[in-house]
């Protein structure tokens, strides 16, 4: 039977600060089609888990189970401890596409998600002003999105997302419609930001370079149906992973292995399709 539900301190056995987000055994198929398989896994409070695996594996299906905007055909999505008091959003999406109203400045579309939650006033300008901060755009709050560069873009997204004080960030290749430049410093600001205030997020992306830098966990599917290959653990704080590291560089290459497998047989399986 499908199931999201919250079971405030189930871990403990006691009331405890943050959010974990529990995978147990969920399946998911579209009509006759099997997309996901058996997925159980841990999403600690306070820990970035990115999701890889080949194109079609199932991965921005997962998030949004995760999410709640679908219900898995079996298994269950279990929210373990509480969300922060004042998140008003716990589950809150960040997509590849930004996602802006062109007509509504930076802080327009960050007072938006506010707006919402009948949050005006000094209440929201103290909140907007946080999370410009936070991801450094207070000098551009008065900016419309088309005077913004895709990088800026992404930050104004990220931004109001962190407007809600989600529980859990889920981020569907929140980099991959940026330039490879853009993508680089994008990096360096989510690696800025989480080591200044960590969060939790879902992380989907294809490149297994972000992964290496900003997942403390790093979790490969299978071809479709998706099931769990391998998870990686990096134990270098993410704020001291440099390019060209060794410990870093092992876990890409043991990745792209891994992923290299699963994408050949997967074109393989489309050409005897
Ligand atoms: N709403 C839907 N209805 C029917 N089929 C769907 C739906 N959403 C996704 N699918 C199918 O489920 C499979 C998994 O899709 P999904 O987008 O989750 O994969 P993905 O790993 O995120 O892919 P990519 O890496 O290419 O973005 C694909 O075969 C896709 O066509």
């Amino acid at each position: 039977m499908a199931a999201v539900s919250s079971h405030a301190g189930m871990l403990s056995g006691s009331y405890r600060v943050g959010m974990d987000i529990k995978l147990d055994g969920i399946s998911h198929h579209y009509g006759h089609t099997e997309v996901l398989r058996n997925i159980s896994l841990d999403i600690p409070a306070g820990q970035i888990v990115c999701l890889v695996g080949p194109s079609g594996c199932g991965k921005s299906t997962l998030l949004r189970l995760i999410g709640g905007l679908e219900r898995p055909g079996n298994g269950r999505v279990l929210q373990v401890g509480a969300p922060p008091a004042d998140s008003l959003n716990p589950l809150t999406f960040v997509f590849q596409d930004f996602a802006l109203l062109p007509w509504r400045s930076v802080k327009g579309n960050v007072s938006l998600v506010l707006e919402d939650h009948g949050i005006r006033g000094k209440r929201s300008k103290a909140i907007i002003d946080d999370v410009l901060n936070r991801t450094k755009l207070a000098d551009f709050a008065d900016a419309l999105p088309k005077q913004l560069s895709g990088g800026m873009k992404q930050r104004v997204a990220i931004a109001r997302a962190l407007a809600v004080n989600p529980a859990v960030m889920l981020m569907d290749e929140p980099l991959s419609a940026l330039d490879a430049q853009t993508r680089e410093l994008l990096m360096d600001d989510l690696v800025a930001l989480w080591t200044r205030q960590p969060f939790t997020a879902v992380y989907v992306t294809h490149n297994l370079a972000e992964a290496v830098r900003l997942g403390h966990t790093i979790v490969v599917l299978s071809r479709r149906p998706g099931r769990i290959r391998e998870i990686i653990s990096i134990d270098t704080p993410i704020s001291e992973r440099r390019a060209g590291d060794p410990v870093c560089q092992r876990k890409h290459d043991l990745l792209w292995e891994l992923m290299r497998e699963e994408a050949r047989a997967a074109d393989e399986e489309l050409i005897d399709g």
